[in-house]
C-alpha cells in the first residue's frame, strides 16, 4: 500500500459540484499510511452531512476496490474553509497556464536551476508550450544559463495594466527575476519584501497560453516558498537532491514542508542530480557512483513519494550552463536522455 496507490484510488471519487475528483480538488489532507492503516482528512466545499457521508463511503469503497480490501480506513473531516483561507486563495492568477511545476531543493548548489532549465526544455520537445520562471531571488541563474544576461524584458499594456513580456530562447518563454533587478539588490531582500516582490513577479507576467510553466524556486524552505504556493495553484513540486547524506537530510525538510496538505501542492517526486559521473569520451554506460548509490531513490521509497530519475554528473552540463547553452540544446546525448526521461516521468505524474 503506497501513498500513490491510495491517491490514485481516491481519484475515482468525484465531487458533485464540479465533477472534479477529490484528490485534484485538494480535498484529501494529512494522508498517513502505516501497514494496513490508512487515515486522512477530507476538506469538502460543503458542510452538508449527506454529501460528507456519501463522499466518505465512496472513498472507503475506492480504497478497498483498488488498493486492498483489508485496509483499515479512518476518515475525518476538516471544516469548510472560509473565503480568506489558502484553499480559496489558491485559484491561479495565471489563467492561460495549464500546469505549474515548482522545482525546489532543500539546500543550495544541488543543481536545482540546471534541472529546472533542462526540464523546461525537455518538456517542450514534443511541441508543448513551455515557460521557465526563475524565481530564485537569492541567486538567479537563468540569465547566464540561457545567455540572456543584461537583456531587459519588454512591457505590454493589458487592460490598463503593465505586464512583463517573457523572453524567448530555444523554443521556450523565460523570465528571471535577475533580468528585472540588480543581482546585488535581490540578495538583500528578506522576509515580507522578498515575498511581495515574488508575488508581483508572478502576477505581473504575461505568459499567454502555456502547457507547462516550470518555476525555479529559491533553495531551502522558507516564507517565500509559502507565499509562492499560496499565490498560485502549483500542479506539482519536483524536489532535487544529490546522493549525499547532507543533501538528503535537507531534502527531507523539503518533503516535510511541501507535503503539508494545506499548501495544496502535491509532490510529484524526487530527482537525483549528479547521481553518477560519466567521464568525457567515456564508453556508453561507464558510470561512477562517486557520491554513493541510490541515496535519493531510497529516500523516495522511505517517504513513499515517486522517484523521478537520475541525472548524471557530466562536465558538459556545467560547461553548457556557464556559456548559455543548456545541456538539452547541446549535443551531449547522455544528459539529454536523462532530462527527457525526467520530463516524461513528470508529464505522466501530471496526467
Ligand atoms: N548534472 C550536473 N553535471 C555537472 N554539473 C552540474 C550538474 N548539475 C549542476 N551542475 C553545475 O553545478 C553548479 C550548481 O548548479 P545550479 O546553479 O543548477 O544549482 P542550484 O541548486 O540551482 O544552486 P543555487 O541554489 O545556489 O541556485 C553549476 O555550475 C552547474 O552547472
Amino acid at each position: 500500500m503506497t501513498r500513490e496507490n491510495v491517491l490514485n484510488a481516491l481519484k475515482n471519487v468525484l465531487l458533485a459540484e464540479n465533477g472534479q475528483d477529490i484528490v485534484t480538488a485538494g480535498c484529501v489532507q494529512d494522508l498517513a499510511i502505516e501497514k494496513y492503516y490508512i487515515s486522512f482528512n477530507l476538506i469538502l466545499p460543503t458542510d452538508d452531512a449527506d454529501i460528507r457521508l456519501k463522499v466518505k463511503s465512496e472513498a472507503i469503497k475506492a480504497i478497498k476496490d483498488h488498493v486492498s480490501k483489508d485496509a483499515v480506513i479512518k476518515i475525518g473531516f476538516t471544516p469548510k474553509p472560509t473565503p480568506q483561507s489558502t484553499y480559496e486563495q489558491n485559484t491561479s492568477p495565471l489563467p492561460g497556464v495549464k500546469k505549474i511545476i515548482a522545482v525546489v531543493s532543500g539546500k543550495g548548489g544541488v543543481g536545482k536551476s540546471t534541472v529546472a532549465a533542462n526540464l523546461a526544455l525537455a518538456l517542450a520537445k514534443d511541441g508543448s508550450k513551455v515557460g521557465l520562471m526563475d524565481a530564485d531571488i537569492y541567486g538567479p541563474s537563468v540569465p547566464i544559463m540561457f545567455g540572456v544576461r543584461g537583456e531587459r524584458p519588454m512591457m505590454r499594456d493589458i487592460n490598463g495594466k503593465g505586464m512583463i513580456v517573457p523572453l524567448e530562447r530555444f523554443g521556450i518563454k523565460l523570465l528571471s527575476i535577475g533580468l528585472l533587478v540588480d543581482d546585488n539588490k535581490a540578495v538583500v531582500w528578506r522576509g515580507p519584501m522578498a515575498s511581495s516582490a515574488i508575488r508581483q513577479f508572478i502576477t505581473d507576467v504575461d505568459w499567454g497560453d502555456l502547457d507547462y510553466l516550470v518555476i525555479d524556486m529559491p533553495p531551502g524552505t522558507g516564507d517565500i516558498h509559502l507565499t509562492l504556493l499560496q499565490t498560485i495553484s502549483v500542479s506539482g513540486v519536483v524536489i532535487v537532491s544529490t546522493p549525499q547524506d547532507v543533501a538528503l537530510a535537507d531534502a527531507k525538510k523539503g518533503i516535510a514542508m511541501f507535503g503539508q496538505a494545506q499548501l495544496n501542492a502535491p509532490i510529484l517526486g524526487i530527482v537525483e542530480n549528479m547521481s553518477y559521473f560519466i567521464p568525457p569520451n567515456a564508453v556508453p554506460d561507464q558510470k561512477y557512483y562517486i557520491f554513493g548509490r541510490h541515496g535519493a531513490r531510497n529516500l523516495a521509497e522511505e517517504y513513499e513519494i515517486p522517484f523521478l530519475g537520475e541525472i548524471p554528473l557530466i562536465e558538459n552540463i556545467r560547461e553548457g550552463g556557464d556559456i548559455g547553452v543548456p545541456a538539452m540544446v547541446s549535443d551531449d546525448e547522455a544528459s539529454k536522455k536523462a532530462f527527457i526521461e525526467l520530463a516524461t516521468s513528470v508529464k505522466n505524474r501530471l496526467l
